[in-house]
């Protein structure tokens, strides 16, 4: 994490912290070992996850609010070179804790993460740093995400001191435009004094490398004009055989040169060199959130993990934050991993999408492929509510019942069966795909509990004054909880719905579930999905897309 902690947005545990658990290397210098490789993704997963421990006391118990909460369960994710990776789903599906444990912000449970090849998992602060500043992060909350007791230059500033950008070292070349007398050169190698150890790549940020020379003088060298840089950095060009060399020293301290290269960010992100002594609070949320991407940049990273970093403005708004991330990312070949719930935003700046569902990805794919062939069932469900130009253009909107089921007892095989519009029937089932999904959102309902047949006894009876049987009940909660109507079944399955429903009047709720599980049985439940490819390296967790899943019915029969 920065230097400048996020006030509020930050993760609830502190990586940098001492920790036993931590595997605490030497802090090395990313790549040193030879084990990075061009080819390497920029970061990558491999069965990550992170599990949260809750409390178990009593009342946990009572409240059933203890245990492990999966919150990320054995994701493999891969971002590359200058991509913008979306990852998107249903609140509450893992994408935030996913982020921060793929940046060692949560401490990863399992699996392992990758930068460039190396693995980084569980690094704790000092064996992470060198890889911290290449893997920055940006919050949804602008405010939450800044020290409300900083000005703006303090927090762009803080992440340089941690990680000491400028890079201080000396053998950095780079080349400058030279203009003599208007006329642009070549461009000619720039490199610092001897006895200055700033390197010349800091100043290429700093001095935005657009180094101005002035006509020589017979005696006098050339003058160099540094325009605003001049204040912190000095040049001096000779003419070589070859042209020209130009020397750029610091002539200030450190901090003046940190401080010239704060507002210099300040400026790209489009905010004013004048806003450094300004706190968050003077600006607005768009502004903010400028502040919070330059935070980000004042290390050059390579990558950027953006946690729904638009949701929090307004929709005007939005739109300049969007582009001006998609801007950085061009001009200095980010990659991002762009963390959303809006697939309209993530349709605009991805390159490619992950879809997770209850702590896994259940789909990956180029963008313009996963909007126009979804393949599974929630990815289709999720595409469906997006909003349409043409508000009459409905017909295949799929409305998902119910919420994402608790990640502390996700549903067995595939954790989307509970809500699946496309639920595989299991051997044996002699109706159509319709009505298997209508009986097994029925069989769900029960197995969850969530019918109240006590409820639906009292309000019968206050309906009718007079005392309801189990027989009552249970038709009413058919005619509740079974969408369509009962008899509109094979005629065995309509017999074990009606003596499900009587159990589950009658409080025998386990012997109802047992029923019901034995009339519509599903691999789904039985076993959880391969991750399969399909076309253009996408890939997708499902039944119904992979060839050797067990069932009845696949995509395309
Ligand atoms: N520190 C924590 N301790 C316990 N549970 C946590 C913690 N952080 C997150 N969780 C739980 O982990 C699950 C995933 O949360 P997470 O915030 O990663 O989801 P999300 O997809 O980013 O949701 P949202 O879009 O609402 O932020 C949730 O059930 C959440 O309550």
């Amino acid at each position: 994490m920065s230097a400048d902690t996020p006030v509020g947005a930050e993760p609830s545990e502190d990586p940098d912290s001492e920790d036993p658990d931590s595997v605490d290397r030497d802090a090395a210098t990313p790549g040193d070992d030879g084990a990075a490789d061009d080819a390497d993704p920029v970061l990558s997963a491999e069965g990550l996850e992170k599990h949260f421990e809750q409390s178990d006391g009593f009342l946990d118990r009572l409240l059933g609010t203890g245990g492990t909460v999966k919150a990320v369960d054995g994701v493999d994710l891969e971002v590359r070179e200058g991509e913008t990776l979306a990852v998107v789903g249903e609140s509450g599906c893992g994408k935030s804790t996913l982020g921060q444990a793929l940046l060692n912000l949560h401490r990863p449970t399992d699996g392992t993460v990758r930068y460039r090849g190396e693995e980084i998992t569980g690094l704790s602060g000092s064996a992470m740093r060198p890889y911290r500043r290449h893997l920055q992060m940006v919050f949804q909350d602008p405010l939450a995400s800044l020290n409300p007791r900083k000005t703006v230059g303090d927090i762009v500033i803080g992440p340089m001191e941690v990680h000491d950008e400028p890079s201080t070292d000396p053998d950095v070349t780079t080349t400058a435009e030279v203009r003599v007398d208007g006329a642009v050169t070549e461009p000619v190698a720039v490199s610092v004094d001897d006895d200055v150890d700033r390197a010349v790549g800091s100043v290429e940020g700093v001095a935005a490398v657009d180094v101005e020379v002035g006509p020589a003088t017979d005696g006098e060298g050339i003058e160099v004009d540094l325009g605003e840089a001049g204040a912190v950095l000095a040049a001096t060009v000779d003419r070589t055989a070859d042209g020209y060399e130009v020397r750029i020293s610091v002539d200030a301290s450190t901090p003046d040169l940190r401080r010239y290269r704060a507002g210099a960010l300040l400026e790209r992100v489009g905010l004013e060199r004048g806003h450094l002594d300004r706190y968050p609070s003077q600006f607005s949320g768009g502004q903010q959130q400028r502040v919070g991407i330059a935070r980000a940049l004042a290390v050059e990273p390579d990558l950027i993990v953006a946690d729904e970093p638009v949701s929090a403005l307004d929709v005007s708004v939005q739109a300049q934050i969007l582009n001006l991330l998609e801007e950085l990312q061009t001009e200095l070949g980010l990659s991002l991993l762009f963390i959303s719930h809006d697939l309209s935003v993530v349709r605009q700046v991805a390159d490619r999408v992950a879809v997770m569902y209850l702590g896994e990805i259940v789909e990956t794919a180029p963008v313009d492929e996963l909007f126009a062939e979804p393949r599974h069932p929630y990815t289709k469900s999720l595409l469906s509510a997006v909003p349409r130009i043409d508000p009459g253009d409905r017909s295949d909107r799929t409305v998902l019942r119910g919420s994402v089921p608790s990640p502390i007892d996700p549903p067995a095989g595939c954790r989307f069966h509970t809500r699946c519009p496309e639920v595989i029937p299991g051997a044996g089932w002699d109706g159509d795909q319709e009505s298997f999904r209508r009986a097994f959102s029925f069989r769900t309902r029960v197995e969850s509990g969530e019918l109240e047949p006590d409820a639906v006894r009292d309000r019968l009876e206050a309906e009718s004054d007079a005392s309801a049987t189990d027989e009552t009940v249970a038709a009413r909660l058919l005619e509740t909880a079974l969408p369509g109507a009962v008899d509109a079944f094979p005629a065995g399955v309509t017999e074990s719905l009606r003596e499900a429903g009587r159990l589950v009047a009658a409080g025998e709720d386990d012997d109802a579930a047992a029923l019901l599980r034995e009339t519509c049985p599903s691999p789904c439940v039985d076993e959880a999905p391969r991750t399969v490819e399909t076309v253009d390296a996408a890939t997708v967790a499902c039944h119904r897309v992979d060839p050797d899943a067990p069932g009845e019915e696949r995509v395309g029969d």
